[in-house]
């Protein structure tokens, strides 16, 4: 399958902080949306501002549409559309003037499809942006990535501001987006509700580390958590890929498999949230190594 996204070994650290980037590797193929999830500080910005290159990368590969990024490829940028969960763009400008400054940022700007879009999202033309309320403002940063023929959407909680209806249209908006098989997504949000609806592939990262990348079908279909005494942990730990201690000496396990377990093994039903909290809460086995 062809990616168009793929990061190779990423590595980074930062001088001011004992939080580092390690090793990371996942790809995003085309016509797919990877959902990126991980808790507060798990280094989910800090990965797309090393692939976007607001963050400088101290080693590894970042490729897009089958070409290494670099400072100077800028044109590899226009590729990408970009939305964070704050609009970054001049707050005097209203609509009409941010179309307008915004087709010279990107050359492949279309006016009637960000016109499109400000009808789509009602967004008023003639009001400063600095004065619209969040979700608005997201629907700007929404119109501006949807507006340049961008073959990657890189969006950073990008529904966190809005509503269940409008997070409905957009995650459809979104699905629509990869439809024709040549355009991809990555997206991060707390709200795995919205990524179980819409991403195909989850890549989990904690403590700046990749600790799952498996597709949603995969899991939600042949993965288990089961709940066992701390005593009957020991005969499945091998194969498991997270095991999370609860206080009444239960724990639960995290296994890439879906088979008949004896009795004293019981099968929970679980949703992304509970392999969320299983990962992060739970001591994660990575190709032996062990994540705590
Ligand atoms: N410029 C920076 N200088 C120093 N440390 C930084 C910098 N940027 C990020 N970090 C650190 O990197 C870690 C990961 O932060 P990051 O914003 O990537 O997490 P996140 O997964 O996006 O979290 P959240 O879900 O809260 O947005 C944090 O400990 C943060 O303090």
């Amino acid at each position: 399958m062809e990616h168009a996204l793929e990061v190779e070994n990423l590595q980074k650290s930062f001088s001011n902080s004992s939080f580092s980037l390690k090793d990371i590797s996942f790809a995003v193929p085309y016509g797919s949306i990877v959902g990126f999830i991980g808790e507060n500080g798990a280094g989910k910005t800090s990965t797309m501002g090393t692939i976007l290159g607001t963050l400088r990368k101290d080693s590894g590969y970042i490729r897009a549409i089958g070409e290494e990024m670099s400072d100077e490829k800028h044109e590899l940028k226009e590729h990408i559309g970009v939305v964070y969960d704050s609009m970054n763009f001049p707050g005097n400008l209203d609509m009409t003037k941010l179309g307008k400054v915004m087709k010279h940022v990107y050359k492949n700007w279309n006016s009637e499809t960000y016109s499109h879009y400000i009808d789509v999202f009602s967004l008023p033309k003639k009001q400063a942006i600095k004065s619209f309320s969040k979700g608005m403002s997201m629907k700007v940063s929404l119109a501006v990535a949807l507006s340049h023929d961008a073959k990657i959407l890189i969006l950073d909680e990008a529904t966190a501001g809005l509503d269940p209806v409008a997070r409905e249209d957009i995650l459809d908006m979104f699905s629509e987006f990869v439809k024709d098989q040549k355009r991809s997504i990555l997206l991060s949000s707390h709200i795995t509700s919205d990524i179980e609806k819409i991403a195909d592939q989850l890549v989990f990262i904690k403590k700046g580390e990749i600790v799952l990348r498996v597709s949603t079908e995969e899991l939600l279909n042949n993965y288990t958590i089961v709940q066992c005494e701390a005593h009957d942990v020991e005969a499945i730990v091998e194969k498991s890929i997270s095991v999370r201690k609860r206080d009444n000496h239960m724990v639960d396990v995290l296994l890439p498999y879906n088979k008949e377990l004896p009795l004293q093994y019981r099968k929970k039903d679980f949703t992304i949230d509970d392999i969320t909290l299983l990962l992060m809460k739970g001591d994660v086995k990575r190709e032996g190594t062990l994540i705590k």
